[in-house]
């Protein structure tokens, strides 16, 4: 018994900050008396000083305490020399997991700078995020399909850009989120081409080819065209690309024409 406690003790000594995954108020209330709490979840319930938002409900804790940390970071809640407890739910309702990082020990993956630094609204990149991921995991009618979204400022994307067939979207005012929407972003995803959606969520156009100028656009090799085009047209324009890749699988972002962040649908 005094062996797991020295364990814990190691686990929680000379501490920096503690993150809290969806604590409950009066865990919280007993914390933030004695260190500096950071709470990390859809909803800051107890009203936390210190809070960085998820936009998506992460599964694994992994991706929750790197979002977390990020964030944290970001915010200057923490800096890279702090040595954080996380505390969270994996398995039960109820508080379960204890991980121990130092938040600079982590190589910066980019997802908290897709959410809160893109130009479009979070809540648009999240349902951007979340069709790609479906239609990774699904496919389309069972079939692996690739997928390229370039989301925020839609009019210079449309000018760095010219159609390949005629668009649906044209004259209608619908909205990537809305479960009818969404269907029909992975209908046409079928066909060629981009989806360019604006800073708000509206769906501007399908089957759009891309054309902006891709000279030094440093993308890992082996992607193709559709990967070039999603990391240049950022560089192009202030615009965020999802890109679901219909060879590997992979849901990627690019921003600034750079891959921020690469993620397995199947882990979603
Ligand atoms: N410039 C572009 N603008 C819009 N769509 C493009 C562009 N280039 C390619 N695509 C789309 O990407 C599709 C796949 O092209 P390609 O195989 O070269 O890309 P990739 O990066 O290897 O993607 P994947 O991993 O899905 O195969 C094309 O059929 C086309 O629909
Ligand atoms: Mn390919």
């Amino acid at each position: 018994m005094s062996q797991i406690d020295d364990v814990l003790g190691r686990l929680s000594a000379d501490l920096d900050a503690i993150f809290l995954f969806a604590p409950s108020n009066s865990l919280y209330d007993e914390l933030a008396e004695a260190y500096t709490v950071i709470v990390v979840g859809a909803e800051n319930g107890p009203d936390a000083e210190r809070f960085v938002e998820l936009p998506l409900d992460f599964t694994a804790i992994d991706d929750r305490v790197r979002f977390g940390v990020e964030g944290a970071l970001e915010k200057e809640y923490v800096m890279e020399t702090d040595d954080i407890l996380c505390l969270g739910r994996t398995y039960a309702d109820e508080l379960d997991t204890i991980v121990r990082v130092r938040a600079g020990e982590f190589v910066e993956s980019g997802v908290y700078d897709l959410f809160v630094n893109s130009r479009a609204e979070p809540g648009v990149i999240r349902n951007v995020l979340e069709v790609a991921v479906e239609l990774g995991k699904k496919g389309q009618k069972g079939k692996p399909v690739g997928a390229l979204f370039v989301v925020g400022d839609a009019g210079k994307v449309m000018n760095k850009s010219r159609p390949l067939s005629y668009n649906p979207f044209e004259k209608s005012h619908v909205h990537v989120g809305d479960p009818i929407v969404n269907v029909m972003l992975k209908e046409f995803s079928r066909l060629d081409g981009a989806f360019v959606i604006s800073d708000s969520g509206k769906i501007v156009s399908a089957y759009r080819y891309l054309e902006p100028s891709a000279e030094g656009v440093d993308i890992p090799k082996g992607l193709g065209a559709r990967h070039m085009a999603a990391g240049a047209v950022t560089r192009d324009t202030n615009a965020t690309a999802i890109v679901l890749s219909e060879s590997d699988g992979l849901v990627r972002a690019f921003k600034g024409g750079e891959l921020i962040l690469e993620l397995d649908p199947e882990e979603y």
